[in-house]
């Protein structure tokens, strides 16, 4: 009887060198033979040590939350403080939080002087972030997900994150203030940082009116006022999100130049007469089919020769890469709807919309974003 193609026997391959040498390196008695053998041992320790920081990444990320929670950073920015007094401004023991900050040196994220404790310059650069701080405390909802990775992967598991993020659900979920100021605060903190990264990355020189699609609460379009005289910018995003943009806004000189669009770019039409487009960090909340509508949307809202600039955290692609196929991809599946997709996958999506002339700019810090641009055809 013929099996079929799935249960066929696999056939045993003829070995080439690299498989040889992965079975090498996966024989525990040549891996100690080569970690005292001089020409390797410098191999086999700095492997020994990568794997090491994947299997202890979650401990890691725990003393980072805790050392954020207890605001250790803060308390001994201008001053190194011991354990013992670190201790009783937070309440914990001692020999606790002894362990705690000796944990936090040996990330580099502090700097131990006898028994003071000072920040590192790393340690020093996490407050300046803006929104990083909040970002890793939110992270509780998506650890709490990814408690068994294999059931969350089966999709037999009801990730919380989601209810975190309701928006993506449709214009209809938001509708609740609270919600809406939940999320659109942390996303605001956390735009500033990707407004600089998309502004170093594309010049808006020659553009003149800039739709900012789910531009949130408007940290990119104030950004991009400020570097761009004489631009005007649309915001368009749910009601509810840009109430609280009138709201963060308000009394700000950006605004002169400011126009507020609220709407959902599921149901309504796009604001007409901009030459340009951005959809900053929107295109991996969604599934390929809201997207591709939206990127058809936008291209029928733009002029011939209109520019669409896309810009988010993306996948490695054929370079698969630890924050943008580990972090924002297991992030996106707890999301549901959304995914992350490289920078050749946008740009297929886009040239399948119809857009030219597309363009993909290398990352400055690809763990705040990457950027593709395109164009519509020229008529
Ligand atoms: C020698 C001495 C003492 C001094 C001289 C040294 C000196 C001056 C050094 C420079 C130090 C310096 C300025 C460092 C700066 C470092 C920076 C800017 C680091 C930035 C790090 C940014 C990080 C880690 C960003 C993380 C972002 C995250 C985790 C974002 C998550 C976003 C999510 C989950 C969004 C979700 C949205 C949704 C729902 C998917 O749509
Ligand atoms: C991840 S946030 C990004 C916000 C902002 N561009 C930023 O980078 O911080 C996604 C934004 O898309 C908006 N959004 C989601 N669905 C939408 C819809 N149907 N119409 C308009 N905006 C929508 C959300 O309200 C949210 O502000």
């Amino acid at each position: 009887m013929a099996l079929a193609e799935d249960t066929k026997p696999i056939s045993p391959r003829r070995p080439t060198w690299r498989s040889r040498l992965l079975k090498l390196a996966a024989s525990p008695r040549f891996q100690s033979w080569a970690a005292r053998f001089p020409l390797t041992r410098g191999l086999v320790r700095r492997e020994g040590e990568a794997l090491f920081g994947i299997v202890q990444g979650f401990v890691a990320s725990q003393v980072l939350f805790a050392l954020v929670e207890l605001r250790i950073p803060h308390r001994i920015l201008e001053r190194p403080g011991t354990a013992k007094e670190l201790a009783s401004e937070v309440g914990l023991a001692v020999d606790r939080m002894q362990r705690l900050l000796q944990a936090g040196a040996g990330l580099g994220l502090l700097r131990r002087r006898g028994d003071r404790f000072a920040l590192s310059t790393r340690g020093a650069a996490l407050i300046g972030v803006p929104g990083l701080e909040d970002m890793i405390r939110h992270h509780d909802l998506l650890y709490r997900d990814l408690a068994d990775p294999v059931a969350f992967l089966r999709g037999d598991t009801q990730p919380e994150l989601a209810r975190f993020w309701p928006y993506v659900f449709g214009a209809g979920a938001a509708e609740d203030p609270d919600t809406a100021r939940r999320y659109s605060d942390l996303m605001a903190q956390s735009q500033g940082l990707v407004a600089q990264e998309v502004l170093q990355t594309v010049s808006l020189q020659g553009t003149t009116r800039l739709m900012d699609i789910g531009g949130g609460t408007g940290a990119f379009a104030a950004a991009a006022l400020k570097a761009t005289p004489g631009l005007i910018v649309t915001l368009m995003d749910l009601p509810q999100v840009i109430d609280a943009a009138r709201t963060r806004l308000a009394g700000s000189p950006v605004l002169e130049r400011l126009h507020f669009f609220p709407g959902s770019f599921r149901d309504d039409p796009l604001p007409s007469g901009a030459d340009a487009a951005t959809l900053v960090r929107v295109l991996y909340d969604h599934a390929d089919d809201t997207v591709t509508a939206l990127l058809q949307k936008v291209k029928r809202a733009l002029p011939p020769g209109g520019r669409l600039i896309v810009a988010e955290p993306m996948s490695g692609g054929e370079t698969p890469d630890p924050i943008g196929d580990v972090y924002f991809a297991f992030y996106c599946m707890a999301m549901r709807t959304g995914t992350v997709r490289s920078q050749a996958e946008i740009a297929a999506l886009l040239a399948e919309a119809g857009f030219v002339d597309i363009q993909t700019p290398r990352p400055l810090r690809a763990f705040v974003a990457s950027v593709v641009t395109a164009r519509v055809p020229s008529a």
